[in-house]
């Protein structure tokens, strides 16, 4: 098996490699507190060491509970937001067919999201859809007590109970949650559902690796055991004994600190693989959430190539000079397709006869870094070596690990989010919930 791997030439210039060299000593400095776990948020440090503490039994239990509702659904509705919901849909989108909704010879149940929004008419054409289908519940709140899934599940718990009776529907409905705590565990309890728990020292962007994501992923039909394979590789790979120069996660936290210090405040992540945007939507939320407190962090952003550059192209080549792009390049697509001849020719385009579609992409990924860099966008470029589980598995662990190294550089607590709250706050003051008396009071004056 190959790695993932990681290329910074195209990013000096705005800072030196000599930069980048010289955070050695405070990237091991945050490393050693990562793993001696002596650092800020550090009961939230679960993720360290989690896909190599994933065991045999675990990986079953997920893979029975998942055959059941695979046996049962047609549909099965992951219900989630934010890190309960991010880390399913960027690995199912990546490995699923890109029309797979549309297969008619299905194999694995389709795998549909509620609770990541409050949009009325999504839930309304949602529980439309499953109208006369056979359809399942995994219900995820890490703190069970998230307003968006809470609101969801209540609506589809009462659409399954009604079409298949209350006792078929506890067996198509799995609760993921917290142990001890939280609505949605006094709930499953009750109910008495099949249940997994969310550790809790894993915070929810950090927990696409615990039945979270794996859950869902499974009944996908995605290899769940290629998935954490591919992440405990970048465990060791990412480990503490491993010097700085060959520590990817280290040197990509050291660079867009530089880079940061540099006056580079956005990062945009790019693919040039359309089926990768919910991997740019899973790292946005983990960087975002991990760094923007204390009045600092990069802005992560994130772009599909070569479809953004229609659009966002030239603020990218242009605007204001205070960002830097990271390129997930994946080296060779899962399929091959020729570009034809074509006798007329009036598209002009038969000097690409005979090529794969992927060398132009390819030249189009080349033709941009080498045009951002020149307009000043300096380019990090991860290279994937296939689109698959093992390699996303070592993309999440690389990612995750850069991400505790570099919020604990930049001198932030990288494991709350406690910016979270303020929206939360006035959305139920304003909705009046008991308990909020004053503050719907205080909201109110200021309307
Ligand atoms: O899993 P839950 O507890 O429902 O949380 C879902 C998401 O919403 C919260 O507000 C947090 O900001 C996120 O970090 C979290 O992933």
């Amino acid at each position: 098996m190959k790695n993932i791997s990681l290329n910074i030439d195209k990013a000096l210039g705005a800072v030196t490699k000599e930069q980048v060299y010289a955070q050695e000593a405070k990237a091991n400095e945050c490393i050693a507190t990562l793993h001696n776990g002596n650092g800020a948020g550090n009961d939230f440090l679960g993720w360290l060491h989690l896909p190599s503490s994933i065991t045999d039994a675990e990986l079953t239990d997920i893979e029975n509970t998942a055959n059941v509702l695979r046996s049962k659904c047609e549909v099965v509705v992951a219900i989630g937001i934010g890190g309960s919901y991010l880390g399913t849909k960027a690995v199912v989108e990546a490995l699923n067919n890109s029309f797979d909704w549309l297969q008619s010879d299905r194999k694995n149940p389709v795998v549909l999201y509620a609770g990541q929004n409050i949009g009325e008419d999504y839930l309304y054409e949602l529980c439309e859809v499953l109208k006369g289908k056979q359809f399942g519940l995994i219900n995820i709140s890490k703190s069970g007590t998230t307003t968006e899934p809470a609101l969801a599940f209540r609506m589809l718990k009462k659409q399954l109970e009604d079409a298949v009776g209350k006792e078929e529907a506890k067996h198509r409905i799995v609760a993921i949650t917290d142990a001890k705590r939280g609505a949605l565990r006094t709930l499953a309890d009750q109910e008495g559902y099949k249940t997994f728990i969310i550790p809790d020292n894993v915070g929810g962007r950090f927990s696409v690796l615990t039945p979270v994501g794996l859950l869902p992923i499974a009944v996908a039909g995605i290899s769940i055991r290629d998935l954490v394979a591919g992440a405990v590789s970048l465990e060791k790979a990412t480990g503490i004994e491993v010097p700085f120069a060959e520590n990817l996660s280290a040197i990509y936290a050291a660079t867009r600190n530089e880079l940061y210090k540099s006056g580079k405040k956005i990062e945009i992540l790019a693919n040039f693989h359309p089926k990768l945007h919910y991997i740019g939507e899973w790292w946005k939320q983990l960087y975002g959430e991990s760094e923007g407190k204390d009045g600092k962090g990069i802005f992560p952003a994130s772009v599909d190539l070569t479809t953004d550059l229609h659009s966002m192209g030239q603020w990218i080549q242009e605007g204001e000079r205070i960002i830097f792009e990271t390129v997930i390049s994946v080296e060779e697509p899962t399929h091959k397709v020729i570009v034809p001849t074509d006798e007329a020719n009036l598209d002009g385009l038969n000097f690409l006869a005979g090529k794969r579609v992927d060398d132009v992409n390819k030249m189009a990924e080349l033709g941009t870094q080498l045009a951002h860099v020149d307009g000043g966008v300096p380019n990090i470029k991860i290279t994937m070596p296939e689109v698959n589980a093992y390699y996303i598995g070592q993309l999440f662990y690389f990612f995750e690990k850069a991400c505790g190294i570099s919020g604990y550089m930049l001198g932030v607590n990288p494991f709350d989010q406690p910016g979270v709250e303020a929206y939360k706050k006035n959305m139920f003051a304003l909705l009046n919930k008991p308990g909020y008396e004053k503050e719907s009071e205080a909201i109110r004056k200021k309307l």
